[in-house]
């Protein structure tokens, strides 16, 4: 860890995001301590950091990192921007992760419903200051005719805020979710729904991770605001690094909990994975009552299968997310209650994050589950086949964007069909070894199609 020291004014190409590449906790004896950023956004964009001529804006998320700012101590080549503690909270929580989030996910259902009143007003407001925030921000720091790529939902006023502060410079925004349908976009208030899409209208150039949340985002445009006045278009479908997995997965750290997960299943057991942040589109509940369902009607897998789940934890500061943390526990530990022996546990369920582990459980699956409701890709679908070492089968939902790319080669699912998703499962654990292995290979050339150096260069060159 050192001094942020690369010349700022200089940089040529920035990138602007709420969660940066690394993030920072105080320890108990002062020191400060950097872990990397969680989720696929920060996958995506890590090969930024090799560019000498590159800046990554990014916001302070908690105190380590707002002491980390106060220390001035930092990566080279990202700048953390410590914006008011209330202001992010109002404009992260409540705006992006709280309203965009389940809009463009479709999580509204009853009784989440939005409530468009004072607080929300509060919370946008502090979500456009949010935004101005990067947008002068970006502007001190862009060197004449740079390029800037804002990423995602957090930071869609930002175009159009930096476009009047700057002329001179080439704006991309790229979307990190799925977008959503016009009919229930426009549940947003009218005159945000406008503000949203005029503020990402103010890049040169707009990305998706495919075809349909693009075409979703144009509908909107045309419905909203007359149409998408000129800025251009594209989609790049990030993929996983398998340089980067097929190094990492095989280190030390990584066989030694590859060594004691296989102690945790049992000898001769099958194993199904899932990885994902406790995230509402995720789907976690409905994977673990497929589980159910499977022990359920397919009696011959119990005491031969092991569910082995890793559902880190996310945006723990709102309510809806910790009551869906502690409902997921309380799931598993009702099928372990309900099924497991005294020489079974037919869940493991990890709440930590730990990344070596991850890659573990990658190697180690016969089957990964990756069900999201609604999922702009999902890099962990991506990543199993590159990591796997003995061929693994992928239970895919039909609504994440990684299904355009991995549909063929996937056992596909509607994510709300808890019956089908425990078929899927069943067909995965019984799919003949040769069979998959195949398919896992297939599954691994079209999931590293697109590394995410080159991701992010098509886009730099496209702009
Ligand atoms: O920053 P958080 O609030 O902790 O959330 C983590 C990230 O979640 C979302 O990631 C998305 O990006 C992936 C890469 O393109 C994609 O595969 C996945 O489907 C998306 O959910 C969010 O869009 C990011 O901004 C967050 O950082
Ligand atoms: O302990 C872990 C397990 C996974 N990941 C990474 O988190 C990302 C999750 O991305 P995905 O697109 O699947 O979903 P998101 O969380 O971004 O919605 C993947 O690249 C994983 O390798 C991580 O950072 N820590």
């Amino acid at each position: 860890m050192v001094s942020a020291s690369r010349s700022a004014s200089a940089a040529q190409v920035l990138v602007a995001s709420n969660r940066g590449p690394v993030s920072y906790a105080v320890g108990e004896d002062g020191e400060l301590t950097a872990r990397r950023g969680g989720g696929g956004l920060v996958s995506g964009l890590s090969a930024i950091g090799d560019r000498e001529d590159s800046l990554w804006v990014c916001s302070a998320l908690g105190e380590g990192d707002r002491e980390a700012v106060r220390r001035g101590v930092g990566e080279p080549g990202v700048r953390m921007l410590d914006i008011d503690a209330d202001v992010h909270a109002d404009a992260y929580n409540g705006i992006a992760n709280s309203v965009l989030w389940f809009v463009h996910h479709l999580l509204y259902q009853t009784p989440l419903e939005p409530v468009f009143g004072p607080e929300f007003r509060r919370q946008w407001a502090a979500y456009e200051t949010y935004n101005r925030a990067f947008a002068e921000a970006l502007a001190a720091e862009a060197g004449p005719g740079a390029a800037v790529l804002v990423q995602d939902y957090h930071l869609s006023l930002v175009p159009g805020m930096l476009r009047e502060l700057r002329e001179d410079l080439r704006i991309g925004h790229f979307s990190h979710t799925p977008w959503a349908p016009a009919d229930y976009f426009r549940m947003l208030p009218d005159d945000v729904a406008e503000q949203l899409l005029r503020g990402m209208l103010g890049a040169d150039r707009l990305g998706f991770l495919t075809g349909r949340w693009a075409d979703a985002f144009t509908e909107c445009c045309v419905r909203v605001v007359g149409g998408t006045s000129g800025t251009r278009i594209g989609v790049h479908g990030l993929g996983a690094d398998a340089d980067f997995l097929r190094e990492r997965a095989r280190r030390e750290d990584v066989d030694e909990r590859l060594a004691a997960l296989r102690e945790q299943v049992g000898a001769d057991r099958k194993v199904i994975v899932r990885v994902d942040r406790t995230e509402l589109s995720k789907n976690i509940v409905r994977g673990l009552l497929a589980y159910r369902e499977l022990l359920d009607t397919r009696p011959e897998w119990r005491e031969r299968v092991v569910h082995v789940a890793f559902a880190y934890p996310s945006r723990q500061d709102l309510a809806v997310y910790r009551d869906y943390t502690a409902e997921v526990s309380r799931v598993a530990s009702d099928i372990n209650s309900a099924y497991g022996t005294d020489s079974w546990t037919p869940v493991v369920l990890h709440v930590k994050d730990d990344f070596a582990r991850s890659l573990a459980a990658y190697r180690l699956a016969d089957v990964a589950l990756v069900n999201p409701i609604r999922d702009g890709m999902n890099l962990v679908a991506k990543e199993v086949p590159v990591v796997s070492d003995e061929g693994c089968a992928l239970v895919l939902s039909r609504e994440a964007g990684a299904y355009e790319e991995l549909g063929e080669d996937a056992l596909c699912v509607n994510p709300y069909d808890i019956s089908a998703t425990a078929e899927a499962l069943h067909a995965g654990l019984s799919m003949p070894a040769d069979e998959r292995a195949e398919r896992t290979k297939r599954l691994a050339a079209a999931a590293t199609a697109l590394p995410p150096a080159r991701w992010f260069l098509d886009q730099l060159e496209a702009l």
